[in-house]
C-alpha cells in the first residue's frame, strides 16, 4: 500500500504558499455515470478529459465484464467504449466490483433500460454512511420494473412481456445523485415517457442528461428539481468531453488558501462552484474569476465561517473535509453541519491528531482556530478524508505521512505530481505502510 509524506510549512506572509498554475482534471463523478451511460448506445462512445483515477479504471473493468470492447489511452485521457458485445453474457455487477466502488450500482439503470434485466450486488454501507439504494430500486418499479432481492444480489427485469420499460411518475422521498441517475439512465429506452420529481440537481446529474440527449434521448429539465424523459427506440454512440471537477477545483482552492498561495486553477467549473466560492470569501479568501479559470488567493487572517452541507446548488458534502481544514486555520469558532451522510466527520480524529481543536456533536463540529498543526502519521479513511489530510500536511510544522492512500487515488489523479510544481513538498512511496 503507497503512503504519501508531506513536508509542511506553517503559513507566514501571503503569496509564501503554493504558487502557480493547475489543471482541472475531468470529474470523477460526472466520468463514472457517463461511462455507464456508454452501455445504452449502439455503437462505440468516446470519452475525453477522463481523469485517470482507480474509480475509472474499475468502472472500465467492470463493463468489460459485462461485454463491453473497452479501450484507454490513459496518455491522451481518451476512453473509448463499445457495448455491442453486452447480452450474450451475464447482466451482472458481482460484488467483488460493488464492494471496491459504490458507483457500480449506476450500471443497473441502463442495464434494465436496454436489456430488459440487470443482477447488481447491494452495495452495503462504506465509511461514510449507511448508503441505501431504497429510491433507486422504487424508481425503477415506477417506472415497470420488478426487483428482487437474494442472496445479496438485486435482481431487477421488465414486467412487461416486450421486454422494456414503460416509464412512469416516481417521486423520489430523498434527493440521491445515483437514483437520479441510474432511473433517468432506466426511462430513456421506456416504450412511453416518464417523469422524476424530486430529483438531485447536481452538475453531474445534468452532464448525463447532455450526453443522454447528444445519444438522442428526450430529456427535459436537468437541473431543475423534475426531469421528464419521452423514451426513444434507440441512442447512438457519441463524443464527449468530460466536465471539470468542481470538488477537484475546491480542494485545490482550499490548499491555495491555507498557505496564502496564489494558484491558478485552470479550466475551474466556477458556475457549479458557486456554494464553496462564497465561502471562501465568507473566509477573506481572494477568489477571482479570470478568463483561463479561478485564482485563488490565500490572505493573511481566514475569518471563521459556518457551513451547512446541502444538495446542490448547496455547499457539497464532498467539500466538507476540506473546508474543515480552512475553518481549522481561522482566527476564532467555525460550526460546520453535515445533512447529507450520518457518518461522515471520520477525517476528524486524525485532524485533531495533527494538532487541531475540533469537537463533534451529532451532526454538528466546532471548529476552534487557528491551529498550529504538527504533523505526524495519520490514516486515511475515505476520499475527500484523504484529501484533508494531505491538506493539514501543507501547513503542518514537519513530516506527516498519510496511509493508505488507495482512498484518495480514486478521486485525485497523482495528487503529489499535481502539486509539487506549485511548491508543495510532498512524496509518493510505494508499497510502505499499512
Ligand atoms: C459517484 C458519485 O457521484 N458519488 C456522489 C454521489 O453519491 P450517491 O449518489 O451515492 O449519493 P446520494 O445522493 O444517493 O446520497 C444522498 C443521501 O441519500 C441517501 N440515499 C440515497 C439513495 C437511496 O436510495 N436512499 C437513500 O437514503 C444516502 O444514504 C445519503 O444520505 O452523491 C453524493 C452526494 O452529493 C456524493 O457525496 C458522492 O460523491
Ligand atoms: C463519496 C464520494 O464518492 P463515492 O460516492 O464514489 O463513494 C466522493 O466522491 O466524495
Amino acid at each position: 500500500m503507497d503512503k504519501l509524506e508531506v513536508i509542511g510549512k506553517p503559513p507566514a506572509s501571503p503569496g509564501t504558499g503554493l504558487v502557480g498554475r493547475i489543471p482541472v482534471r475531468g470529474a470523477k463523478n460526472a466520468a463514472l455515470p457517463i461511462q455507464c451511460a456508454a452501455l445504452l448506445a449502439d455503437g462505440k462512445t468516446r470519452l475525453r478529459h477522463v481523469p485517470r483515477l482507480t474509480d475509472v479504471s474499475t468502472m472500465n473493468k467492470l463493463l468489460r465484464e459485462l461485454g463491453c470492447e473497452v479501450s484507454a489511452d490513459v496518455d491522451e485521457r481518451v476512453v473509448e467504449i463499445d457495448p455491442t458485445g453486452v447480452g450474450s453474457g451475464s447482466l451482472e455487477a458481482p460484488y467483488e466490483h460493488v464492494k471496491t466502488m459504490r458507483a457500480s450500482v449506476t450500471v443497473m439503470g441502463p442495464l434494465l433500460g436496454r436489456y430488459g434485466q440487470a443482477r447488481v450486488s447491494l452495495p452495503g454501507g462504506c465509511a461514510i454512511g449507511a448508503r441505501p439504494i431504497d429510491q433507486h430500486l422504487k424508481g425503477l418499479e415506477a417506472l415497470g420494473g420488478e426487483v428482487t432481492l437474494e442472496h445479496g444480489y438485486v435482481d431487477v427485469r421488465a414486467k412487461a412481456s416486450h421486454g422494456r420499460l414503460e416509464g412512469g411518475r416516481f417521486h423520489f422521498d430523498k434527493v440521491t445523485v445515483g437514483g437520479t441517475q441510474n432511473v433517468m439512465m432506466a426511462a430513456v429506452l421506456a416504450k412511453g415517457s416518464s417523469r422524476l420529481e424530486n430529483v438531485a440537481r447536481e452538475p453531474e446529474v445534468q452532464e448525463l442528461a447532455v450526453l443522454l440527449n447528444k445519444m438522442g434521448a428526450q430529456i427535459s429539465g436537468a437541473g431543475t428539481d423534475a426531469i421528464e424523459i419521452e423514451g426513444v427506440d434507440r441512442l447512438e454512440g457519441i463524443d464527449h468531453a468530460i466536465l471539470a471537477d468542481r470538488i477537484e477545483a475546491g480542494t485545490f482552492a482550499v490548499a491555495a488558501a491555507i498557505t496564502r498561495g496564489d494558484v491558478l486553477l485552470e479550466h475551474a467549473p466556477v458556475d457549479h462552484m458557486r456554494a464553496v466560492i462564497d465561502k471562501l470569501i465568507e473566509a477573506g479568501v481572494e477568489c477571482r474569476v479570470e478568463a483561463e479559470g479561478l485564482r485563488v488567493i490565500g490572505p493573511e487572517r481566514i475569518r471563521p465561517i459556518d457551513v451547512a452541507t446541502r444538495p446542490h446548488p448547496g455547499f457539497p458534502t464532498d467539500m466538507q473535509a476540506q473546508i474543515m481544514v480552512l475553518a481549522c486555520m481561522a482566527d476564532g469558532a467555525s460550526v460546520i453541519r453535515e445533512t447529507i451522510f450520518e457518518n461522515r466527520f471520520m477525517h476528524v480524529p486524525e485532524l485533531n491528531r495533527l494538532g487541531a481543536d475540533i469537537v463533534v456533536n451529532g451532526n454538528t463540529a466546532v471548529v476552534r482556530g487557528p491551529t498550529r498543526f504538527s504533523g505526524t502519521t495519520v490514516m486515511a479513511t475515505d476520499l475527500r478524508a484523504s484529501a484533508s489530510l494531505v491538506l493539514a500536511g501543507l501547513v503542518a510544522e514537519g513530516a506527516t505521512e498519510v496511509r493508505r492512500v488507495y482512498h484518495l487515488d480514486r478521486g485525485y489523479e497523482a495528487i503529489e505530481a499535481r502539486l509539487s510544481p506549485l511548491g508543495a513538498q510532498i512524496a509518493r512511496y510505494h508499497g510502505a505502510g499499512a
